[in-house]
């Protein structure tokens, strides 16, 4: 059968289930491989963290996106035996109702956070001397505190706003499930969030671009020739916008015109089905962030990868026990 076939028998079997072997087949296996790799690498890393005094703010926006990551690494089961097709049509409703939003607030949060984490980083490298008052602790934790607050008002609606009865039909798509207000509250929170998706993409292409060139200002200065150092740095404070041009903009590109589709009548079903299929590839990409966030930890976080070191190496250890009196401190590259 080739593909277009393929999706025309698949759209006529039922117009209101757009799933196919890629939804069917294909991504919950994958989803099986973030969903382990993801538990144990932010177990392994909440473990460390708890370990690690929230001395900086650095540290305090770290253990935030590890909290947020193991939420959502929690919402993968969920939608791995829905898409399997293992569980009964009613986990459709609590996938649409409950889990999928654990998903995305987590997602939106660990978003945000990335961005306060360029911010800080922008501070720290471009703004020395003083002390600014996103480097402190207090106001970071405030601040943390107001986030998951203020993203919490925002989408736990899309759940509350889930409850028309479901019937094996309706469950199959999450918009037929919402009430009336429950549609607008959707399409507002999506377009809230693929808002705040941007803006954290520009301030961290300007905060990236700021301390790009203020390492090559620094290098010309000193002209130190280390190419060694100069490209671990880079590695380092390059790592988080590489995670994030991997796992977020290929989805929000997309994830505007998917809103679209569903709030407004003018798609045709093959558009709302390529669209549905877009959406579900990029978002897989958005859900290995579990899996690629503490990758960052360990590049970006100095406390961090002498902890990891010290417990996995013995020559590591040596290393930092002749250093112990040396406090907990993140690197700035
Ligand atoms: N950005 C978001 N923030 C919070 N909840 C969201 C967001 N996007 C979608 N949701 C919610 O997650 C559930 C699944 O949404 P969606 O992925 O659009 O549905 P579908 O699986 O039918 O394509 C819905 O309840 C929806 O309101």
């Amino acid at each position: 059968m080739d593909a277009r076939n393929f999706m025309n028998s698949s759209m006529n079997s039922t117009t209101s289930d757009y799933n196919s072997v890629f939804t069917k087949t294909v991504l919950p296996p994958l989803y099986c491989c973030i969903f382990l790799a993801g538990l144990t690498l932010n177990c392994l890393a909440a473990w460390m963290f708890f370990r690690i005094p929230s001395q900086t703010s650095l540290i305090v926006y770290f253990k935030n996106i590890v909290v947020a990551d193991l939420f959502m690494t929690a919402s993968f089961p969920f939608k791995i035996v829905n898409d399997f097709g293992l569980g009964v049509w009613y986990l459709r409703v609590v996938v649409c109702r409950y889990t999928a939003v654990v998903f995305y607030l987590n997602m939106y949060t660990g978003i945000i956070f990335l961005g306060l984490i360029s911010l800080e980083r922008y501070v720290k490298i471009v703004k020395p001397p003083g002390a600014s008052i996103i480097q402190n602790v207090t106001f970071s934790k405030a601040l943390s505190t107001a986030t998951w607050v203020l993203m919490m008002i925002l989408l736990v609606p899309n759940i509350i706003l889930t409850s028309k009865e479901a019937t094996e039909d309706t469950s199959k798509k999450c918009i037929q499930l919402k009430t009336d207000l429950g549609v607008q509250w959707h399409k507002v929170s999506n377009y809230a969030c693929i808002a705040a998706f941007w803006v954290v993409f520009v301030l961290m292409f300007f905060c990236y671009a700021s301390i790009s060139k203020t390492i090559y200002d620094s290098y010309k200065k000193f002209r130190r020739n280390n190419t060694e150092s100069r490209r671990k740095s880079k590695r380092n404070i390059f790592s988080l916008l590489v995670v994030f041009f991997i796992c977020f903009v290929p989805y929000h590109a997309c994830r505007i015109f998917y809103t679209l589709s569903q709030t407004i009548n003018s798609f045709s079903e093959q558009t709302k089905y390529v669209l549905f299929h877009i959406k579900e590839g990029t978002l897989f990409l958005s859900a290995l962030n579990v899996c690629l966030d503490p990758v960052i930890y360990f590049l970006m976080c100095k406390s961090f990868r002498d902890l990891l070191l010290e417990r996995f190496s013995k020559k590591a250890a040596d290393s930092r026990r002749k250093s112990l009196t040396a406090p907990y401190s993140e690197s700035i590259l």
